[in-house]
């Protein structure tokens, strides 16, 4: 029996969904890293399951996995491409709560990706720790967008050689994706992140907002910034309801069967 897939893309970080809702699908660890698997599967840094919401409010329920079959709380460009996808501005529901979307006039789509988590519990680390300068080499700062987040402010390093050391050092429990940023101007910022379980992505949507979210606290940002990554841009707002808004592309990039 096969399933029907969309194949996503939110600055070049693309996804894999399935609609649960219409066909039954099990996201087994086996499943998910086939589809994920670019010379076995389809391919993408992220697969992403849609089903029934449970909340009262939400148009679908969103669940998001990476290519080693962990799941994780949040995935901005993941949740751009949904609401791309699904169209008229849904309301998403996902491990963090209600995540309510918009189309700007310009057909780029927008994210509330609700308000970060600063806490040392909240992140997770393992030991109280100021979150706001963590005892490494480097001294990043760390927050949670419902996913954790490790951001460095000193330059765009290479990620694949540092990133995996990283994002297993025994301060994040649950493993951490890790940004490195270089501040250009107070609301521009370049950065890179090494994705938790997945790896080099050109773009992470919630690293993005973590950034902006640990530059502004750091005082080196203001809370609306362009974020610009290897794939492209996304505009960034910390509002002042403490809300993070995430805003960017999403198309399609094909669709087809998948025979599992
Ligand atoms: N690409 C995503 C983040 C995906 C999840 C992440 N790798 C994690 O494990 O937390 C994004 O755009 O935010």
């Amino acid at each position: 029996m096969s399933v029907r897939f969309q194949k996503m893309q939110g600055l070049g970080n693309d996804f894999v969904v399935i609609d649960k809702r219409h066909q039954a699908f099990s996201p087994t660890l086996n499943n998910v890293s086939k589809i994920c698997d670019r010379r076995l599967g389809i391919g993408c840094d992220q697969f992403v399951l849609l089903d029934t919401p449970s909340l009262p409010g939400a148009d679908v329920l969103v669940r998001f996995f990476n290519p080693d079959g962990s799941e994780a709380g949040a995935c901005g460009n993941a949740s751009r491409c949904v609401a791309a996808l699904l169209g008229h501005a849904p309301v998403l529901q996902t491990q963090v709560g209600l995540l309510p979307s918009l189309v700007t006039e310009t057909g780029e789509i927008g994210i509330d990706m609700g308000a970060p988590r600063l806490g040392w519990r909240e992140v997770p680390l393992a030991r109280e720790t100021d979150t706001l300068v963590l005892p490494l080499p480097g001294a990043p700062a760390a927050c949670s967008m419902g996913n954790p987040h490790a951001t460095f402010f000193n330059g765009i390093r290479d990620a694949a050689q540092f990133g995996p050391e990283l994002e297993h050092d025994p301060l994040f429990p649950e493993r951490a994706n890790i940004g490195f940023g270089q501040i250009r101007a107070r609301d521009n910022l370049r950065l890179r992140v090494w994705e938790r379980g997945a790896g080099l992505t050109p773009a992470c949507g919630s690293g993005a907002c973590a950034a902006v979210v640990n530059g502004v606290r750091r005082n080196l940002l203001d809370r609306r910034c362009i974020v610009e990554m290897d794939g492209g841009s996304l505009r960034i707002e910390w509002r002042e309801d403490g809300h993070v808004l995430m805003i960017g592309p999403a198309t399609l990039v094909f669709e087809g069967e998948w025979p599992q």
